[in-house]
């Protein structure tokens, strides 16, 4: 039984998980057989910067029981295409500056979908949420941090944002929420709680060294994501 929400969400419906930042091979196998949607390779720079043989490598092909993210930073347009179509990406991933045009552009030449980043500090949604996520159908929010794109291990305030992202979903409707920024597998169930976004997005939060997974947290959050189904608001 599901009920929808003032905003058309589906309170029953299974919170998704990405785990981004992976470096191996087998971090990323594990991930996907223990049940995450998505999986994420950096070429944003920062410690688990990937080339695109080695984004190649730990991705794989493309196949039906996950989807393969690659996140960009400020690299030029073309190559955030070529990239995408490399690879035969499901979704490029946004993290540095990015634009209505952009998002556009990226989306008609490759046909693939687009997750731009809103880097949130505090209470309130940058001031192009609404047409950033209009635009996509999808917005990542993530910790705003000095200095570091992403990775960074810092929790946004979910209670305090709960207005902020009940709005967006108002001015857009069907829009997807990817929630990032310190997760972990003790505070997955209470952000999920406070903010029901579609899908929850981990990168340090999994991990015993930078860049390499603990195959026991992994396993703990997908379960703890998992377990707070029909929690939502
Ligand atoms: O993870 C990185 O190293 C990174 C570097 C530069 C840009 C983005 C990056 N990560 C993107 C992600 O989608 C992460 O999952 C997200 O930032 C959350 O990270 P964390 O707070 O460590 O869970």
């Amino acid at each position: 039984m599901t009920t929808a929400t003032a905003s058309g969400r589906d309170r029953a419906l299974p919170v998704e998980v990405k785990i981004c930042g992976l470096t191996r091979e087998r971090d990323a196998a594990h991930a996907v057989h223990v049940g995450a949607s998505y999986v994420g390779a950096i070429m944003a720079g920062g410690p688990r910067l990937l080339t695109v043989d080695r984004a190649r490598a730990v991705l794989g092909p493309r196949r039906h029981d996950v989807q393969r993210v690659v996140v960009f930073g400020d690299q030029h347009l073309d190559d955030v295409i070529v990239t995408v179509q490399t690879l035969d990406l499901d979704i490029a991933q946004l993290h540095g500056h990015c634009s209505v045009a952009s998002i556009d552009t990226i989306r008609r030449k490759t046909g693939r979908m687009v997750w731009p980043v809103l880097r949130v500090a505090g209470t309130t949604l940058p001031v192009d949420a609404v047409a950033l996520g209009a635009a996509a159908g999808a917005v990542v929010l993530d910790a705003h941090v000095v200095g570091q794109l992403g990775g960074t291990g810092v929790t946004l305030d979910w209670s305090g944002l709960r207005d902020a992202v009940e709005a967006l979903r108002e001015s857009v409707p069907g829009i997807r929420i990817i929630l990032a920024g310190g997760l972990r597998p003790g505070n997955v169930i209470e952000a999920i709680r406070l903010l029901s976004p579609d899908v929850v997005d981990v990168s340090s939060g999994v991990e015993s060294e930078t860049g390499v997974k603990d195959s026991v947290l992994v396993e703990q959050f997908v379960a703890a994501a998992r377990s707070a189904a029909g929690m939502q608001r």
